[in-house]
Formats: C-alpha cells, sequence, structure tokens
C-alpha cells in the first residue's frame, strides 16, 4: 500500500535530530523528556505535599508528552548495568544456543504457547514490515483455574499458559532477573498510585476498596496481580532503506506503563510529538528509566493522557541493547473510561471497556504493534 509507505517516508524526513540541526535554524528548539523523581512514592514517610508535586509532573508529562525520565526508583546502576550486560550476552551466543528457547505456536508438539521464548530478527512485524531486531519475551506465569491442555494435547499449550523459556546461557540471567522484576513491580506500583494522585481521584474510602471503585488506587487494585511482560531486545546496526523495515516500526505500547532500560547508544529510540510531525531522540540518561504510558492508560483517562507513538531507528555504532518491562493491568481487569475523566473529556467514553486479558489476545494474534 502506497500510503504506508509515504508514512514511513515521511515520518523520516520530518525526523530532525538535534545535533544534526545547523546552527541558527529557524524554528522551535526541540524539546526534551522531563525527568521525574518518584521517591516520594516509594518512601512511606514522605509528606503529602512532597506526593503532589511529584504526581503534578506527573500530570503534566503525561498530558505535553506522554513519555518522561524517572529517576529516585532505588534500583542500583550497578544493577542496571548487569541486566544489560546479562542480555548482551544472551545475544551474542551462537544462534542454536538462542533457538533453544525459540517461541513457538500454541499447542503445538515443542510445547510453545505462542507468545513466551526467543523470536529471531525479523520475526517481529509491525505496519506491514519486518522489524530488524531479536527478542526474548518472559511473562508472569498463568494462574488462572482454568488453565488447559493446548490442542497437541497432553504436553502442549494454550496460548500465553506455558512456561518461561529463560536463557540457560548466561546461567545466571534468570535469577538476576528474576529479583529485578520484583524491583520494578514495586516501581510500577509506585508509579501509578502517582497517576491516581495526578488524576485527583480522591483517596479511598475506609470499606470501599472494589476493583472498579474510581479513587486515587483503582490502577494500584488493578494492577496487583499485573500480568506483567519482560522483554530482552537485541538491535543490530539498521543498514537497509526505511521502507524495507525499521528496528522496531512506529506503534504506542498496549499496556499501562512501560519502564524501560537501555544501553546508552544515543539516537535510536525517538518519539513523536503531539504535533504529530517532529520526532524528538529519548537518549538513555544513566541510572534513570524511561517510562512512557500504554493504551490501557489512555482508555482509562479517555485520552486525557495519550500513549505517545515511537519507534527505534538504530544506524548507530555496535549492536544496541534494550530491556523494556511492561507493567500491565492484571488479565481480568475491566478497564473503561473513568466518569471523572470522561466529564473532563467532553462527557462521551472512547471505549465501552474490556478486560485486559481480551485486549492482550487482541495484540498477539495481530502480532503486537500493529
Ligand atoms: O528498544 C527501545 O528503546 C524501545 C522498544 C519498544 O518500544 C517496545 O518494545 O515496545
Ligand atoms: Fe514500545
Amino acid at each position: 500500500m502506497a500510503s504506508q509507505t509515504e508514512t514511513i517516508m515521511d515520518a523520516h524526513k520530518a525526523y530532525q535530530p538535534a545535533y544534526n540541526a545547523p546552527p541558527n535554524t529557524p524554528g522551535p528548539q526541540l524539546a526534551s523528556l522531563p525527568i521525574i523523581d518518584i521517591s516520594s512514592f516509594l518512601d512511606p514517610n514522605s509528606t503529602d505535599s512532597a506526593r503532589e508535586q511529584t504526581a503534578s509532573l506527573i500530570d503534566a508529562a503525561c498530558k505535553t508528552y506522554g513519555f518522561f525520565y524517572l529517576t529516585g526508583h532505588g534500583i542500583p546502576s550497578s544493577k542496571l548495568d548487569q541486566i544489560v550486560s546479562l542480555a548482551r550476552q544472551f545475544f551474542s551466543t551462537p544462534l542454536p544456543v538462542k533457538n533453544k528457547i525459540k517461541r513457538h505456536d500454541a499447542g503445538s508438539l515443542e510445547g510453545g504457547d505462542g507468545a513466551r521464548g526467543y523470536q529471531g530478527i525479523g520475526e517481529n512485524v509491525t505496519q506491514g514490515r519486518r522489524d530488524l531486531h531479536e527478542a526474548v519475551d518472559v511473562y508472569r506465569e498463568w494462574d488462572h483455574a482454568d488453565k488447559g491442555v493446548g490442542e497437541g494435547g497432553e504436553g502442549t499449550y494454550k496460548t500465553l499458559q506455558g512456561p518461561n523459556l529463560w536463557p540457560t546461557e548466561p546461567k545466571e540471567l534468570e535469577g538476576v532477573y528474576l529479583e529485578y522484576i520484583d524491583r520494578l513491580k514495586g516501581v510500577g506500583k509506585a508509579l501509578v498510585h502517582a497517576m491516581g494522585v495526578a488524576l485527583d481521584l480522591g483517596a479511598p474510602a475506609p470499606g470501599k476498596d472494589g476493583r472498579h471503585v474510581e479513587d486515587e488506587d483503582i490502577f494500584v487494585r488493578n494492577t496487583d496481580q499485573s500480568f506483567w511482560v519482560m522483554r530482552l531486545i537485541g538491535y543490530p546496526k539498521l543498514e537497509t532503506p526505511l521502507t524495507e523495515g525499521l528496528s522496531c516500526g512506529e506503534h504506542t505500547d498496549y499496556g499501562c506503563v512501560t519502564l524501560l532500560l537501555a544501553d546508552p547508544t544515543p539516537g535510536a529510540l525517538q518519539v513523536l510529538l503531539k504535533d504529530n510531525k517532529t520526532w524528538i531522540n529519548a537518549d538513555p540518561i544513566p541510572g534513570a528509566l524511561v517510562v512512557n504510558i500504554g493504551d490501557m492508560i489512555e482508555r482509562w483517562t479517555n485520552g486525557l493522557w495519550k500513549s505517545t507513538r515511537h519507534r527505534v531507528i538504530h544506524r548507530g555504532e555496535g549492536y544496541r541493547v534494550s530491556v523494556p518491562f511492561f507493567y500491565e493491568p492484571n488479565f481480568d481487569a475491566t478497564v473503561r473510561p473513568l466518569d471523572k475523566c470522561v466529564k473532563a473529556t467532553g462527557g462521551v467514553p472512547m471505549h465501552e471497556g474490556n478486560t485486559y486479558g481480551e485486549h492482550l489476545m487482541g495484540k498477539l494474534f495481530s502480532n503486537f504493534y500493529n
């Protein structure tokens, strides 16, 4: 389809890295993403006013960018470096080693569940083009009572219901990652709590703690069994024309909040500003995570906060590694626009609501990034 090609070409033209701009170029200064310290929502002794301040920064960042840098998360830089380094070591093993944990279709005799495991370069497709990256996906282990046998019979799995396929080389990867995931779940919880405060949803009333009660804890309650995803991604340098595919094509994230850790490679992750034509780099800041909101937060807020389009074009030096953690709603959480946000946005809900699990299944069957 010609229009798809044009979209990519036009977007590429609109992208102007700040470091390439000739001196004295007229026009607006390219913005950079805000930096927000989340420590007041992790520290039980922090004051209400410290929390209010953080919350108002989050509100502004989510309205303007849908993206920001997160500091004060309490995870030491040495741990972050170790996470990137272990992913890099895995991607540098020979293909037969990586294929030992290959993702297979649900119900297949190889024991796949259609989601967990290693995908080779080009298996991921965005807007009809192959992405030039390889990845390992790890999900929350399935704990639903209705876990069933896949259509291949005993020993096969239904979609998403298989065991995680962890890299066995390097052998310490699994343990170190499990510990990191635990830390990130705490950060995700603090962040979605801050978002409830930022939306001014009000403190919880005693005894009223149902999943659908619209107070500042609503996101915390609906992520308390977060169906999280951890993705290890490896990007070789992109040398082909963009019409043949990007490192990771333009998309929004489909869930709640993404906590991204990446190696220091500059100019790779790009974020589309609200003018819908200017791309800015979200280059890593040492020790900080890059946060963006996903489609479920956009829906909960009825579009008051929009999930922002982003993409990866890695034409820099070296093999780039990134490790996004997707802190998602519970599989059975119903996600529908909050009354207060519907009122604030003109009174018309953008979606009738469905469960996160239904939304995720739809994404899985369309290869996620469409
Ligand atoms: O690698 C990155 O910097 C971002 C990857 C991404 O956007 C994603 O996996 O959803
Ligand atoms: Fe993304």
